[in-house]
């Protein structure tokens, strides 16, 4: 069996390429020229890279033509909410055209694989007191320029599936995090501010943003497993959410993180990590898709945290 994961070298895109090499799946991953390769280094003799432009439809047909794919995991994302504030036309190219054009190129090869689209409960956006826990049902308010590039691909993966009978699963995943985790995200920015306290290269001071905003953190491993789950055992033209069904104020995790630590450190608020709307609550209901394939998350988020400071001590 062939899987196809877009954005290898990104952070779920090492995790996904570690489970599936696990189950003796022949692993091809797409990079761009300027993709970082540090947290694919130790698989690069088991995988086949493919340097592919998604946003381009020739890249992307001759990607397609030559891995004739079983399986798709399509990871590849602008995936940094703030970042989509400074860039909302990228962000919704990035994210849209990427996928419309492997779409475009599996229909027109007529190449039969099931395709599995990392959509996000940030869809979710403002979520009324009574909501949650947040079920596939809830209506969709997004919050950001993000949030609407993953409701277009959500849409697009419905439409593609009813018109064309394009096997496609889409996935809401809620936060998600551990080992490799980019340095921008929440949990990856506090243990990486920590750790280079502790080494002497930092002040004692612990910049932050909004900490009273609410998420549901499941670990990156049990993130790959669901994505592997929801195109083996998932129905297609079907959405999933996949969350860990309990949700932390950043203020909780910011504690929880500093707990492990032993220095002392001053938290500081810093306004330009303030966002012009900030999604108040993620809390998921996953009940769908473990009534589906059975999953439910494994690893505790103490673990994760645990596991994702010892990944920036670590690193030089
Ligand atoms: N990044 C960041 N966020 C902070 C900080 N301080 C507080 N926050 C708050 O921490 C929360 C989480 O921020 P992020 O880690 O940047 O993630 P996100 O915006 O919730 O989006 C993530 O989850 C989505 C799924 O719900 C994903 O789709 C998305 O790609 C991303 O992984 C937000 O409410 C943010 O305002 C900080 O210093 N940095």
């Amino acid at each position: 069996m062939k899987a196809l994961i877009t954005g290898i070298s990104g952070f779920v895109g090492s995790h996904m390429a570690e489970f599936l090499l696990q189950k003796g799946v022949e692993v091809y991953g797409t990079i761009r020229h300027r993709s970082r390769m540090n947290h694919i280094q130790h698989l690069l003799d088991d995988i086949h890279l493919v340097e592919c432009e998604l946003r381009d439809p020739f890249s992307v047909e001759t990607l397609i033509e030559d891995a004739k794919p079983d399986l798709i995991f399509h990871l590849a994302a602008q995936s940094f909410v703030p970042t989509s504030w400074n860039s909302p036309i990228d962000t919704i190219h990035n994210n849209v055209a990427g996928e419309v054009n492997i779409f475009e190129a599996i229909r027109r090869l007529g190449i039969d694989c099931k395709i599995q689209l990392a959509c996000s409960s940030e869809e979710y956006g403002h979520v009324n007191p009574d909501e949650v826990p947040i079920k596939e049902t809830n209506p969709i308010r997004p919050l950001s320029p993000y949030a609407i590039s993953k409701v277009a691909q959500e849409y697009l993966g419905y439409q593609y599936f009813k018109s064309y009978g394009l096997k496609t699963v889409m996935t809401r995943t809620f936060n998600h995090t551990g080992p490799r985790r980019g340095e921008n995200f929440v949990t990856s920015n506090f243990a990486k501010q920590i750790a280079d306290i502790e080494k002497g290269k930092k002040d004692p001071v612990i910049h932050v943003g909004n900490l009273q905003a609410k998420r549901d953190f499941t670990d990156v491993r049990d993130v790959v497993r669901a994505y592997w789950l929801a195109l083996e055992k998932g129905v297609v033209g079907e959405t999933y959410n996949i969350a860990s069904g309990t949700c932390y104020t950043i203020e909780e995790v910011l504690h929880k993180l500093l707990s492990y630590s032993k220095v002392q450190i001053t938290v500081e608020e810093d306004p330009a990590r303030l966002r012009p709307s900030d999604v108040e609550i993620l809390l998921g209901d996953y009940s769908k898709f473990h009534q589906q394939t059975g999953w439910k998350p494994e690893i505790p988020f103490e673990q994760t945290m645990e596991d994702l400071l010892q990944y920036w001590r670590s690193q030089p």
